[in-house]
């Protein structure tokens, strides 16, 4: 069965920058006591202080916090980009990530050859690497543009392939960052759909967001990060109406009573 452990997790970044000496620039950050120095006297920013959580199938996490709050640093350590200082993360299933567009992609190839090169490197039969082909041909309607390097496309086209490559097959755990769904509005529409049916189908999703809409329609589960901490975990009834400083019944959409592809909570 799938499932995230995350003990006592600690994530500090150097600040190499010179404007970290000018103090009037790090105010917010020294006010949240987030600084500190290391032994070499380096200005270390706290990512993520000290967090714990476990997620186990059926959990439909929305992550959520102010800017800087440590969301993208808490999906980014659970994706294996960051290494924790202290405590540890613990896996087990099939991860995707919605992360970065590029991520995994070889810009010198082409799209096409970086489907077939993903599917190599995740054991897929023939058929299925022909099904999955087909399948981001659909979604990203790149057209020709598949046969050309990667390298050369628009951040959009990228973002088609990234995207439609990622979806093509339902992972047991899925962890996006919200801001995949950007793009022009046709691109939201399509997007939207397709995480959906892969949301649906994947037994555990995580995903950031300042959207209290998605939380309601995609998430049984809340974890609220501030400052670097996780301040409260719980459902979406009990935890927004916190963090919006707003009653449930004003926070649900107007429409949320008629919409028919509400993912199904547990
Ligand atoms: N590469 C980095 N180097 C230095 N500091 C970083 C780096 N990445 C993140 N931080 C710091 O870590 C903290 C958490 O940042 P993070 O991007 O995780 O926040 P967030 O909740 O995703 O914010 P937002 O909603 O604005 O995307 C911030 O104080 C940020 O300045």
């Amino acid at each position: 069965m799938p499932s995230i452990d995350v003990h006592n997790l600690s994530i500090v970044f150097p600040l190499y920058h010179e404007n970290t000496r000018n103090l009037r620039n790090m105010t917010h950050l020294f006010m949240s006591g987030r600084l500190k120095k290391d032994q070499h006297h380096k200005i270390l920013v706290e990512g993520l202080r000290n967090i714990s959580f476990s997620l186990n199938t059926g959990d439909r996490v929305g992550l959520i916090g102010h800017n800087g709050a440590g969301k993208t640093t808490l999906l980014r350590t659970m994706a294996g980009i960051y290494e924790p200082i202290t405590g540890h993360i613990r896996i087990q299933g099939s991860l995707s990530t919605l992360l970065d567009p590029s991520s995994g992609m070889n810009m010198d190839l082409t799209g096409r050859e970086n489907i077939h090169l993903k599917c190599l490197m995740n054991g897929y039969s023939q058929k299925q690497t022909q099904e999955i082909e087909e399948s981001v041909k659909d979604f990203s309607e790149l057209g020709s543009y598949l046969d050309i390097p990667v390298r050369t496309y628009s951040s959009g086209m990228q973002l088609r392939l990234g995207f439609g490559l990622t979806t093509a097959i339902a992972p047991q755990i899925l962890m996006m960052d919200e801001w995949f769904l950007t793009g022009d509005a046709g691109f939201i529409i399509k997007a939207t759909k397709r995480i959906e049916q892969i949301v649906q189908k994947s037994q555990i999703l995580v995903v950031s967001t300042h959207s209290p809409e998605i939380i309601i329609k995609w998430c049984n589960r809340v974890l609220w990060l501030d400052q670097g901490f996780l301040k409260m975990d719980g459902s979406p009834e009990e935890v927004l109406p916190i963090y919006l400083n707003k009653s449930y019944e004003e926070i649900l959409p107007k429409d949320a009573g008629n919409n028919t592809d509400i993912v199904q909570k547990e």
